[in-house]
């Protein structure tokens, strides 16, 4: 395991290089590898491990779209494809997959096929750091391990097909047979990880469920919202208020900050950008700061945890989704985005 410095601080992290895709089939050549649930991560990290020659099967609901979706990528019922239970009684490592609040409605399946010397496998600390109000605990004479990758499952995929490779943290909560870190690391490498870092489970659920609800998601929308609507109340065009607020950003200045960081941005823009975007970051930042700590907070007392529980156990969970994302997609701001998208020359 290498320990290489991030800016100032020493972490430990394992590259592809130390543990080599040959090392982790080897350490995983006597197991049954069981993805139980294939909603996003499920596909990504199934198909992953298939095409990197892991002993792999599908635990799913029958008669649900995303059987269907499993045997239309090529998994075959009683073969590699088999409902929750049955996938649940063959594994010898159970990839909890099912979404954070549908694993706390099938626990007790799961918990009756954790014999001795199996694994659990998570790709959250969700359902064991807020245990208290999920009911997920695992008995003492199995492994808890997590990979989370730190991206959707989408990309997890696609990403593997480029013969690219997304980040994943890693943890071991429970080491019962004193094979937990070689396990880990064999499926952090087998579902398509690029690199993996150290975590524990309550530091991955916390710092996720923030960066979901920060910058990664709600917190983009929420500037991208205001500025657009500045924008329009002064007068500018849908057009020119999409373009200013998103379409530059992810087309052209985002793969600069991924390329090489946000100074190497500022310097590919003009002497006039760079003065203006120095001198207003910092009241950016202290306007906002005070809401990522009420959102931590939030976090740590276990209340956003709750929320998501209370809101994805209903049955009409989908269609209220459903109507939330149709307000965001027929907002103004992004029917101007699709229309943007539609003029980008290679759209066309
Ligand atoms: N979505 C991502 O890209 C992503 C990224 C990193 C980590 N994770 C974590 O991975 C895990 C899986 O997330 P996901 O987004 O892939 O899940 P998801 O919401 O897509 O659901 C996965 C599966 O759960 C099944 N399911 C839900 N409730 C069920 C129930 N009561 N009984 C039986 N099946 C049920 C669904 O049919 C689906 O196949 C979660 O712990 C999540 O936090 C997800
Ligand atoms: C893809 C994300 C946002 O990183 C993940 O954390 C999730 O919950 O889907
Ligand atoms: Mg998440
Ligand atoms: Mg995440």
């Amino acid at each position: 395991m290498a320990k290489l410095n991030f800016g100032g601080t020493e972490e430990k992290v394992v590259m592809r290089e130390e543990f080599p895709l040959e090392k982790a089939r080897e350490t995983m050549k006597e197991e049954t590898i069981a993805v139980i649930g294939y909603g996003v991560q499920g596909p990504g990290q199934s198909l992953n491990l298939r095409d990197n020659g892991f002993n792999v099967i599908v635990g799913q609901r029958k008669e649900s779209k995303t059987w269907d979706k499993a045997v239309a990528d090529g998994w075959v019922p009683g073969e590699n494809l088999f409902d929750i239970e049955e996938a649940c009684e063959k594994a010898t490592v159970i990839q909890y997959l099912l979404s954070d609040a549908g694993q706390i409605a099938v626990w007790p399946t799961v918990k009756k096929h954790l014999t001795k010397g199996k694994a659990l496998y998570f790709s959250h600390g969700f359902g064991v750091t807020f245990n208290d109000r999920t009911g997920i605990v695992p008995p003492k004479d199995v492994d808890v391990i997590l990979v989370a990758p730190k991206g959707s499952g989408t990309s997890l995929r696609t990403m593997f097909l480029e013969g690219r490779g997304l980040n994943s943290s890693y943890a071991i909560f429970q080491d019962a047979t004193g094979r937990a870190y070689d396990r880990v690391i064999s499926l952090g490498i087998g579902v398509g990880s690029g690199y993996l870092f150290e975590t524990d489970f309550r530091r991955e659920v916390y710092s996720d469920l923030t960066g979901e609800r920060g910058t990664l998601m709600g917190c983009i929308q929420g500037i991208f919202a205001a500025q657009y609507e500045v924008l329009r109340e002064q007068g500018h065009t849908p057009s020119e208020a999409f373009n200013e607020t998103v379409e530059e950003l992810t087309q052209s200045l985002m793969p600069l900050v991924a390329q090489n960081g946000m100074d190497w941005m500022y310097a590919n823009t003009s002497t006039t950008a760079q003065r203006g975007a120095l001198d207003w970051w910092k009241p950016f930042r202290d306007a906002t700061k005070p809401v990522f700590q009420k959102l931590y907070d939030e976090v740590a007392a276990g209340n956003e945890a709750q929320r998501s529980i209370d809101s994805n156990s209903q049955p009409d969970y989908r269609v209220k989704l459903e109507a939330e994302l149709k307000e965001l997609r027929e907002s103004e701001m992004w029917q101007a985005g699709k229309t943007v998208r539609q003029l980008r020359p290679e759209n066309n």
